[in-house]
């Protein structure tokens, strides 16, 4: 690589920006309008000294004044009061006064800005987002500044939630682990140690730690722990209610996620959902006329207190269907836009709007939900289920509310539908909404169309995917849905799809196998519909019941046999078919010590023909509890 292409070549024409610690630096605030309130506003968030210095305040002003946030000069400018003055800001509406005053400045070294000449400032506002220690500032280097607080909100909606507190916790930690290991000669274990906190650990938990937390990690990092074994009392309020016989903790020794990767997706989630404030139709429509008969400074003179009341009006009124689109063809975050604009530069405005999470609850056990899972059902207000879930899951359930849809049969499409509308009334109150479903949501969980739903109300739905019975039942018990030599394919069907129809099946293949869901009441016309496609009656299938729960069972036969058996042995459910010669790869450990034994049969783990001719496989054990 040329030294060219190896370092970047400077675009010139930016600003220089910096994060300017300007406590108790003294700055001059001329003019005493809605700009100048602006500046105030900026100024006293970076504990500046202010004065202003106006013949007239605005309602702001008078009332920052009356609480002796700044000082007040009621006169109009005169050179002799930039004595002492370390910054100068020109909000007055007299160009060539405020060319006078730049120039002054210019000749004492002040720095200077003038709001309404571009041209002569030595620096320019920016569009600022802040929460705690958190500021994010937007310039379009006097370009677009609509565009810059335009870019800030989006910006900010695409947050994860505590952000703020996250950084303020690392900020603990940082001083105190410099406190304990002040060597500029330990500068790159301190952060390489702390580098690797940061990103191993999701946002969400770092803006969870308490002071008790940041002990532990402070001692954790005198001993150099692994940042991924850390155990921490966020980590055990997460697994406190797993059942104790079901969570093994040492399959869970990361319940962090891994990546920013991860950690971006899922927070951003939460706030895209969020970030789409929902606005009636008066609303919008009173907005949309103020857009076109105010300018946009007229809107931010008023004050405060009115703005708040719209913002609440905006999240709390939200009624009927929202799309993106709004009705003006721009999205709503325009319209919200719109009402920012009314606060201005109060900065972390962003209101509280609800957000949807679709999450897989896996095969009914907690301690095989997925650690984001975990993480949503903790954080839910609400959480709708339906009643396949078992109740074990709802054991990691911190505080929400749990609907459970009233699907009976008959009834399905009613219950959907009141289903739906108790998830959208509680985004709309801004509540995190949760909606479980059993197994991977995807396949066969319907979740498609719940996410169109949501999402044609404008509510953005995050993915959790979940453990799909469809695999793991298998793998649990011991059936390699592929092994090399014996199946190279996997076929998932359903026993019963929406029109009570058998599944179309495919012509026989000896290396596929085939799974079925929901196939306990259609267990004998699918045994026949696939001898009739040629099947082999001494096919090896399995019924796997409740997999993954303490009831898990497996009920071996044939295609021909399994039909018989389990008219003497019932089937509980759920349950599901796997049928083909992959049931045969690994016998039950009993059988296996039993084959070792056996002089006659050795070598089990090879190809299904040796499989055949051995028969190590005692298919005429039908019935494995487990
Ligand atoms: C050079 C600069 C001043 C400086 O810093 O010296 C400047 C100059 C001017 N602004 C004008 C107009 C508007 N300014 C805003 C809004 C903001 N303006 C801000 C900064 C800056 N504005 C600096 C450049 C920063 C950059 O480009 O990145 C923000 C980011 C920060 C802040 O002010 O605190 C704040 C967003 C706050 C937030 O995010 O909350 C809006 C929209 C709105 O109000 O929503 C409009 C109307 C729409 C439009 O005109 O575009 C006019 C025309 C006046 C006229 O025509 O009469 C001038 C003068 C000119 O351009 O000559
Ligand atoms: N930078 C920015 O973001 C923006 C800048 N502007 C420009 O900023 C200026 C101020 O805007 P607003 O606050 O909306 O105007 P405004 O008209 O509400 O306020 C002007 C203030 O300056 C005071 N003033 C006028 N001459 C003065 C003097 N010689 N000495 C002391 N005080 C004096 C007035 O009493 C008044 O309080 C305008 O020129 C406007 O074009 C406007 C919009 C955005």
């Amino acid at each position: 690589m040329t030294a060219e292409q190896t370092y970047p070549e400077p675009q010139g024409g930016g600003s220089f920006i910096i994060a300017y610690r300007a406590k108790e630096k003294h700055v001059l605030v001329i003019g005493g309008g809605s700009v100048a309130a602006g500046r105030v506003f900026n100024a006293l968030d970076a504990d500046m000294r202010v004065t202003v210095l106006s013949p007239e305040l605005n309602q702001e002003l008078q009332y920052r004044y009356k609480k002796s946030q700044i000082k007040w000069i009621n006169d109009s400018f005169k050179e002799e009061y930039l004595d002492g003055v370390d910054m100068v800001l020109s909000t007055i509406d007299d160009p060539v006064e405020s060319k006078n005053i730049v120039d002054l400045c210019r000749q004492k070294s002040i720095f200077v800005n003038a709001a309404d000449i571009n041209d002569l400032c030595d620096f320019w506002f920016m569009s600022m987002h802040r929460d705690g220690p958190l500021q994010i500032a937007v310039s379009t280097n006097s370009r677009a500044p609509r565009l810059a607080n335009k870019i800030r909100l989006q910006i900010a909606t695409l947050l994860p939630q505590g952000t703020g507190k996250a950084i303020d916790n690392i900020g603990k930690l940082r001083s105190s682990i410099r406190k304990v290991d002040p060597s500029p000669n330990n500068s790159r274990k301190r952060m390489s140690w702390l580098t690797e906190l940061c990103d191993y650990w999701s946002m969400h938990h770092l803006s969870k730690l308490d002071q008790k937390d940041i002990n532990i990690l402070l001692e954790s990092y005198i001993h150099q722990a692994d940042v991924k074994k850390i155990q921490l009392k966020t980590r055990e309020n997460i697994t406190k209610n797993l059942s104790n016989e079901s969570l093994n903790t040492a399959n869970i020794d990361v319940l962090f996620e891994k990546t920013t990767i991860t950690d971006h997706k899922t927070d951003l989630a939460q706030n895209t959902l969020n970030g789409v404030p929902s606005i009636n139709d008066s609303t919008n429509a009173h907005l949309a006329d103020l857009t076109k008969t105010i300018p946009n400074r007229e809107i931010k003179l008023q004050n405060i207190q009115d703005n708040d009341i719209i913002i609440k009006n905006l999240s709390n009124k939200d009624v009927g269907a929202i799309s993106q689109k709004s009705v003006c063809g721009n999205s709503i975050l325009d319209k919200y836009l719109i009402n920012d604009n009314c606060i201005s530069r109060s900065n972390s405005n962003i209101p509280n709007r609800g957000s949807i999470a679709l999450i897989g609850a896996g095969l009914g056990s907690p301690d095989l939900l997925t650690i984001q899972a975990i993480d949503y059902l903790q954080k839910a207000d609400l959480i709708l289920a339906d009643r396949l879930i078992p109740k074990a899951i709802f054991s990691v359930i911190s505080n929400a509310e749990i609907f459970i849809a009233r699907k009976y049969p008959g009834l399905a499409d009613a219950a959907q539908n009141e289903l739906n509308e108790r998830g959208l009334i509680a985004l709309k109150e801004g509540k995190t909404v949760v909606r479980l479903k059993q197994g991977d949501p995807f396949v066969y969980g319907r979740a498609g169309e719940e996410i169109l739903f949501f999402e044609k109300h404008g509510y953005e739905c995050t993915i959790v995917p979940g453990l799909s019975s469809a695999l793991t039942a298998a793998c649990l018990n011991r059936i390699p849905v592929t092994h090399r030599g014996v199946a190279d394919q996997v076929l998932i069907l359903s026993g019963n799809n929406r029109f009570n129809q058998l599944p179309e099946i495919p012509n026989y293949l000896k290396t596929r196998t085939l799974v079925f869901l929901m196939v306990a009441k259609k267990l004998n016309p699918v045994c026949d519909l696939l001898l009739k496609h040629n099947y082999p009656l001494e096919l090896p299938v399995s019924i796997l019941e409740n997999a993954g729960c303490f009831n898990q069972k497996k009920i071996k036969g044939t295609l021909s046999t399994i039909n018989e058996i389990t008219q003497i042995s019932g089937i509980n459910l759920p349950a599901l078919l796997v049928v083909g010669w992959s049931n045969d790869v690994i016998p039950d450990f009993q059988n296996c010590i039993a084959s070792e034994t056996n002089a006659s049969s050795t070598n089990i783990n090879t190809d299904v023909c040796q499989l055949e001719e051995k028969n190590v496989i005692d298919r005429s054990l039908s019935v494995s509890v487990m």
